[in-house]
Order: structure tokens, then C-alpha cells, then sequence
């Protein structure tokens, strides 16, 4: 079994994959800890001979955790942001200084889709570009939703947003505390992540595949209006292209990878774009 691990501010996420048959067998997250000791909530390193990382973590968290899993497990790859990868260009002037979890999502991006716009929305909101011939522009970063409405401190920060309701109800105005906040960073993020597409779209002049991950990325697909594709392991995959580990990943499959959406024309992003500016 390969335990692929992506350790992020808040939640550490893993998942166990078969090496013979690439299924994906069992996953789960813990809170995010300085200690990440085997317990119920994690899988048994039995049956693990090989570990890949990403961590976005302080540095103690991932030592510990590396120190650790080195005891019991053969194997154990920890992924780092690096100038360049997989045909890719890290756009930052200190590459390393690049999340590496934004990495392994720009990296799984442009495997799937070539040139791309890979957003996650976790504990922060990253918005990430890949033009198709690999290099990596740099991005932009937002608090998560969680994180806006923890910084309000208005006595709501235990009512999240409900993923299942419709994204046109969370765009009406709120009549009570907890509505007026839900919708008001819900519009936020989504209005930030259409806008940050179409200007960069419009700039670089292409129009590109856009792609979601991320805790919250089920609730943000449903109000963003640009043509795009739900990844919930699109850090996983970054990890999968650079260390490739079973039959299928040397042939450059990634495991539960979506069908490249077909972004709509560059003339119809600009249309929308010039609109917006009027308003
Ligand atoms: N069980 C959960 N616990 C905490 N947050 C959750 C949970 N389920 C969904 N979320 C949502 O997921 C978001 C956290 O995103 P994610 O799962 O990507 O983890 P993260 O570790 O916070 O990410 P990051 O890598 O940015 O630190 C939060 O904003 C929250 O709204
Ligand atoms: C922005 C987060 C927190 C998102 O998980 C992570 O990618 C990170 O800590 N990045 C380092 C700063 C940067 O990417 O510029
Ligand atoms: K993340």
C-alpha cells in the first residue's frame, strides 16, 4: 500500500492506494498536530511501504511526522516546491517559497489539462496559473471560508455554510447575522475567483481550463460561473506525477483525475470582463 499524506493548516488529509491495482482503498483527515501518532484515525503502517508528503505545516510537524513514518515505512518521498518540475516553471522569485500543496495542485493541473487555473479552497483560497507551455505565473491567496468568518468574531463561526443549498440563495441578501456573514464571504470568494480568472485570462490572452480542490470546493463549484472541474485529489495527484510509484502513475494516470473542462472563448471571458468594469 502507498499512504499519500497532504498536511495542510488545519486538516491533515490521507489516503491509502493499492500498489498493485492503483485503487484507492481507504482516506481520512485528522486535525493537523505536532504529533501525528498512529491511532484509530489512522492507517496502520503495517501495510505501508511507501509514504508520499506534501506539507504546508510548520516545519516541526513535518519532521516529526517524517521521523516517525521512517521507522516503519521503507519508502517516504516528501514533495518540495523546486524551480521547476514535469515541464512546469514555479513563477515565484523564490521558488521554494512556493506552497508546496499549490505545486503539487499546479503540477497535477497542467498533467491533466496543459495550460490551467488550479484554485483550492482550504484553510486559505489559492488561485494558481498555468499557461500551456508551463510557466507557472504565481497566484493569488484569500482567507478560506472558515477564515473570514473566524476573523468577524460576530458569534458564527460554528455555522458553516450548508454545501447542499443552492448558490442562488446564497447570493440574496441576509436577514439575520449568521445569513448576512454565510453569503456575504460566499460572494466574496466566488467574486474574487471569476474576476481573478477573467483578468488573468484577458491578460495573458488565453482562455483556460479551470480547476477546484479542497474542503470547500464543492460549495464554491456551485457559484462560480466559469467552465470548470471538481478535483478533490488534485494535490494527491501532484504527488502521484512526482513520484510515480505504481503501473498506472508511470504511464502518468492520476487517480480520480476529471475530464479537462472546455473553458468558454477568450472574446466571451473579455465580453464578461468589460461588463463587469461598467457595473
Ligand atoms: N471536518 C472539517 N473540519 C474542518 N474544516 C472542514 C471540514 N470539512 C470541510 N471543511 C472545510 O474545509 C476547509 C478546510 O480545507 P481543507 O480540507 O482543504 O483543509 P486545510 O488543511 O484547512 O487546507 P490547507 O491546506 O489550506 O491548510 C475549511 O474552510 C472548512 O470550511
Ligand atoms: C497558502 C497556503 C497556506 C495554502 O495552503 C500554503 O500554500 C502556504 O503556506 N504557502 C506558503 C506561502 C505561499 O505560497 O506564497
Ligand atoms: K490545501
Amino acid at each position: 500500500m502507498i499512504l499519500d499524506l497532504d498536511i495542510g493548516n488545519t486538516l491533515s488529509k490521507w489516503r491509502l492506494k493499492d500498489s498493485e491495482s492503483s485503487e484507492i482503498r481507504s482516506r481520512g483527515a485528522v486535525w493537523t498536530r505536532e504529533e501525528w501518532r498512529p491511532g484509530a484515525d489512522i492507517p496502520d503502517l503495517g501495510v505501508v511501504e511507501a509514504v508520499r508528503i506534501s506539507s504546508v505545516a510548520r516545519a516541526a510537524v513535518l519532521e516529526e511526522t517524517v521521523a516517525l513514518l521512517r521507522r516503519q515505512v521503507r519508502q517516504v518521498h516528501v514533495a518540495r516546491s523546486t524551480p521547476e518540475a514535469l515541464g512546469v516553471v514555479n513563477g515565484y522569485e523564490e521558488p521554494g517559497r512556493l506552497g508546496v500543496d499549490r505545486w503539487m495542485g499546479a503540477l497535477a493541473g497542467y498533467q491533466l489539462a496543459g495550460g490551467c487555473c488550479a484554485v483550492d479552497c482550504g484553510s486559505a483560497i489559492t488561485i494558481d496559473f498555468v499557461l500551456p507551455g508551463g510557466v507557472h505565473l504565481g497566484g493569488f491567496i484569500i482567507p478560506g471560508l472558515r477564515l473570514m468568518k473566524e476573523s468577524l468574531k460576530l458569534g458564527t463561526r460554528n455555522v458553516a455554510i450548508d454545501p447542499d443549498s443552492e448558490a442562488d440563495a446564497l447570493l440574496e441578501p441576509g436577514r439575520r447575522t449568521v445569513d448576512a456573514v454565510n453569503h456575504g464571504i460566499y460572494m466574496a470568494a466566488v467574486s474574487a475567483i471569476n474576476r481573478i480568472y477573467s483578468e488573468v485570462c484577458d491578460q495573458q490572452g488565453v482562455a483556460l481550463p479551470m480547476l477546484l480542490t479542497g474542503g470547500d470546493a464543492r460549495v464554491v463549484s456551485r457559484g462560480v460561473q466559469v467552465p470548470h472541474a471538481v478535483w478533490p485529489d488534485m494535490v494527491y495527484g501532484g504527488l502521484e506525477a512526482t513520484f510515480p510509484l505504481t503501473f498506472a502513475e508511470r504511464a502518468g494516470k492520476m487517480s480520480g483525475a476529471p475530464r479537462v473542462p472546455e473553458p468558454v472563448s477568450l472574446e466571451k471571458i473579455r465580453a464578461g470582463l468589460a461588463f463587469s468594469m461598467l457595473l
